[in-house]
C-alpha cells in the first residue's frame, strides 16, 4: 500500500512508523503540509496513488484543516477530521467523554475572569486551570490559593491569546503520583504505561519516569468507550487512578484526555510490545477493509 504521512516535522515517532512501513515494502509518501496548497476541488499531485493518509502534524490547527481536505479528496485518513477536532480541544474532549458516560474530571468553562473565579472558589483549592488547546502540559496551572487564582486569571486575561480567554477550570484529582497513557487503535489497546513524577504534571514530555502498566477490565472498558466517544482511530488515552486499594491496585479511573496525534516513542522504549508493528498491522487492516467496502459498493 501507499501510505501518505502528513507532517511538518519528522520526530522519532514518525521515524519508527516510517521504518516499519518500509521494512514491509510499503510505499511511503511524505507530505510536508508547509509546502502544500490545499485546493478546495483539486487535490495536490502528491496525493496521487495514496491509499491511506496518516496525520502526524504537530500543530493542531494544521491537523484539523489538512485532514478535512484529505477526507474531501476521498482518501481515507487516520485520524479523521472529526476526531482531530474533538481531541484538539479540551472543551470538546470533556463533553464527548461525558456524553459517552466515561468518568472524566469535573470541569467548568467560563468566559470572564469573574465567572472563572467563581468556578475556582466552587471547586476549592487546589484546582486546575488548563488552556483549551495545547499539549505536553504547557501553560497548565495548579491553583493553590485565591491569591494565585487572581494573579493567573489577570495574566491570562491581559496577556493571553484569545483562546486563553476561555477559562477551563477543573477539579484537582488526587492521583497516586502518576497517570496512565494507553495507546489504542479503534479502542483496542496496543500498550500502556504509567508516568510517574513528584511533580503534579506527569507527562513524559516533562521528564516523568515511565513503566509498563497492565490494564484491568475496567480500564479496558474505559479505553474502548473513550476511543468511541471521539470517533476512534490511533489514539492516546490518558487516565488517572481515582483511588488505590491496600495492594496498590487501582479502584477506579477517570479519563482526562484523548490525544489524536499521539506520540509513542516513550511507550515503545518501555514496553515489550512492538508498537510500530502493531500500528502498521492496524493500518493494513484498515486499508483492506476500505478496499473490500469499495468493491462491495462498486
Ligand atoms: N485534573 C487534574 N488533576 C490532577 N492532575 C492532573 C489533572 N489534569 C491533568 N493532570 C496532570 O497533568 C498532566 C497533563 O495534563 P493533560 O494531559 O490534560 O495536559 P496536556 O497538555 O494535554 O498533556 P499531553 O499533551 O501530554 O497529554 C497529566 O499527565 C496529569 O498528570
Amino acid at each position: 500500500m501507499n501510505v501518505g504521512i502528513l507532517y511538518s516535522r519528522i520526530r522519532q515517532d514518525e521515524k519508527l512508523l516510517l521504518n516499519e512501513l518500509r521494512e514491509r515494502d510499503h510505499e511511503v509518501t511524505k507530505i510536508d503540509v508547509r509546502k502544500q496548497q490545499f485546493n478546495i476541488e483539486d487535490p495536490p499531485e502528491i496525493f496521487d496513488g495514496v491509499d491511506v493518509v496518516v496525520d502526524r502534524c504537530l500543530a493542531t490547527s494544521r491537523s484539523v484543516y489538512a485532514t478535512k481536505f484529505v477526507e474531501a479528496y476521498g482518501i481515507p485518513v487516520v485520524n479523521g477530521p472529526e476526531t482531530a477536532e474533538i481531541c484538539a480541544d479540551k472543551v470538546k474532549n470533556s463533553l464527548a467523554l461525558v456524553e459517552a458516560g466515561v468518568p472524566t474530571p469535573n470541569t467548568d468553562v467560563a468566559f470572564t475572569k469573574d465567572a472563572a473565579m467563581a468556578s475556582i472558589e466552587e471547586f476549592g483549592y487546589p484546582c486546575v486551570l488548563k488552556p483549551v488547546v495545547g499539549s505536553w502540559g504547557r501553560l497548565m496551572a495548579k491553583i493553590d490559593s485565591k491569591d494565585a487564582a487572581e494573579a493567573i486569571l489577570e495574566h491570562k486575561e491581559t496577556l493571553g491569546h484569545y483562546e486563553h480567554k476561555i477559562f477551563y477550570v477543573q477539579e484537582f484529582v488526587d492521583k497516586p503520583g502518576r497517570d496512565i497513557r494507553v495507546l489504542a487503535t479503534d479502542g483496542e489497546p496496543v500498550a500502556a504505561m504509567v508516568r510517574e513524577s513528584e511533580h503534579w504534571l506527569t507527562n513524559a514530555a516533562k521528564g516523568a519516569d515511565t513503566d509498563t502498566f497492565e490494564l484491568d477490565d475496567r480500564a479496558l472498558e474505559l479505553v474502548e468507550k473513550a476511543s468511541d466517544s471521539v470517533g476512534g482511530g490511533l489514539l492516546g488515552i490518558d487516565l488517572m487512578e481515582t483511588g488505590v486499594d491496600e495492594d496498590g491496585n487501582p479502584e477506579d479511573y477517570t479519563v482526562h484526555e484523548v490525544n489524536h496525534t499521539v506520540e509513542f516513542k516513550a511507550l515503545s522504549e518501555v514496553t515489550d510490545v512492538d508498537v510500530p508493528a502493531k500500528v502498521v498491522d492496524w493500518l493494513e487492516t484498515k486499508v483492506e477493509e476500505e478496499a473490500e467496502a469499495g468493491e462491495v459498493s462498486a
